[in-house]
């Protein structure tokens, strides 16, 4: 449950909010003392999905939540949302790497426009304070979906400086987030409970692995403590691919393996900070701030007085952070609620 004061009796606006990040972000809030929370998405069968299991689950707390359906897409349909709203987290997107590629202009639609809407609605109806949620994919992007999110981030700090004194707009970044909707260690557990050998596409990728709740709290540290415009990382361990499909093995079966070859658009590691922006960071223990850019347009005075140096430092990846061993891969997926669920299922079977 979150605890936090700022959010007594105030209203939080989630876009994107029927994802797994939304439902995360519901279940910290349960119990506490916010006013409202308001869903705003495209979709409606899983607005009434998500109700109907509030209702159930957390009866109490169900009248707290409202539902509003719009598209990011449409800036009229954020605006009436936005009425009366202290705080917005920004998670609508679009994020599957290779329904991007396929189709560049529907990223570029919600990602880019819909985050441009979103944010100079919250600017207009007088938001406190906006937290965007972005991607390890957006830092030396070479895909559709992590470019569209690299220009996101862009649109994120020039609204930060339009904002700035009334709006603070901040940006989180967060690497893969295990068990979220389309991604693969679902897809390899299902390919065991068919007795398909798992797909692997290139045993030596590594991705940065959190679970849902790092994600809200990252989410919340940055509300917490950001500045307009500051972009926030949590620190992440990674796993290669292969450890990762030992690991999903171990605990559901081993079906063997078949190797795939990397899908289009994919890296062999993801970076969480490039090293410019690594040169610019603070490390806060368990995250780091990378701290705006705050010149304007007047180079004049910064191009006398020299440059700073931006080239010396490591950039963040998930080839050069703590890398789990099996055991701790095991450890971590078994953090998540969907992979103890799914256990709990198979030895009922
Ligand atoms: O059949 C498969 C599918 C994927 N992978 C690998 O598993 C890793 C993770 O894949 P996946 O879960 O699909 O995640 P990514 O493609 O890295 O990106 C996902 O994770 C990002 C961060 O959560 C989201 O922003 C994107 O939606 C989503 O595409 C990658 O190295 C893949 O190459 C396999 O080995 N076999």
């Amino acid at each position: 449950m979150i605890t936090c004061d700022s959010f007594a009796e105030k209203t939080l606006m989630i876009t994107g909010g029927t994802g797994s990040f939304g439902s995360t972000v519901l279940a910290h809030f349960v119990g506490s003392n916010i006013g409202e929370i308001r869903v705003f998405s495209r979709d409606e069968k899983k607005q009434d999905d998500m109700r109907h299991h509030l209702q159930e689950t957390y009866p109490e707390f169900a009248p707290k939540v409202r539902f509003f359906i719009g598209d990011v897409r449409d800036v009229q349909s954020v605006r009436d949302a936005m009425v009366g709203v202290d705080y917005v987290f920004h998670a609508a997107a679009l994020k599957q790497v290779p329904s991007c590629e396929f189709f560049p202009m529907e990223a570029v639609k919600t990602n880019i426009v819909g985050t441009d809407n979103v944010l100079h609605a919250a600017i207009d109806a007088g938001v406190s304070k906006v937290v965007c949620l972005s991607t390890d994919k957006a830092a030396y992007p070479i895909n559709a979906m992590g470019k569209s999110k690299a220009m996101m981030e862009s649109i994120v700090y020039a609204n930060a400086r339009n904002g700035a004194g009334r709006t603070t707009i901040c940006c989180t970044r967060y690497g893969n987030v295990m068990c979220s909707r389309g991604s693969v260690i679902p897809l390899f557990i299902e390919q065991i409970k068919h007795g398909s050998p798992i797909t692997i596409t290139d045993p030596n990728m590594t991705r940065f692995l959190m679970n849902l709740d790092e994600a809200v709290d990252l989410v919340c540290f940055a509300f917490e403590n950001g500045n307009p415009g500051d972009l926030f990382v949590q620190k992440s361990d990674a796993s290669d691919i292969a450890t990762l499909a030992s690991a999903v093995q171990r605990l559901f079966g081993d079906t063997g393996v078949r190797i795939i070859g990397t899908r289009h658009g994919e890296k062999l590691y993801e970076t969480l900070l490039t090293t410019e922006e690594r040169a610019r960071s603070q490390d806060l223990g368990d995250y780091f701030r990378v701290l705006p850019d705050t010149r304007d347009l007047n180079y004049d005075g910064f191009i006398k007085q020299g440059v700073a140096q931006v080239g010396c430092a490591e950039p963040y990846t998930s080839d050069n952070t703590r890398r789990l061993n099996l055991d701790e891969t095991i450890e971590k997926i078994m953090t998540t609620d969907y992979v103890r669920e799914k256990l709990v299922d198979q030895a009922s079977r």
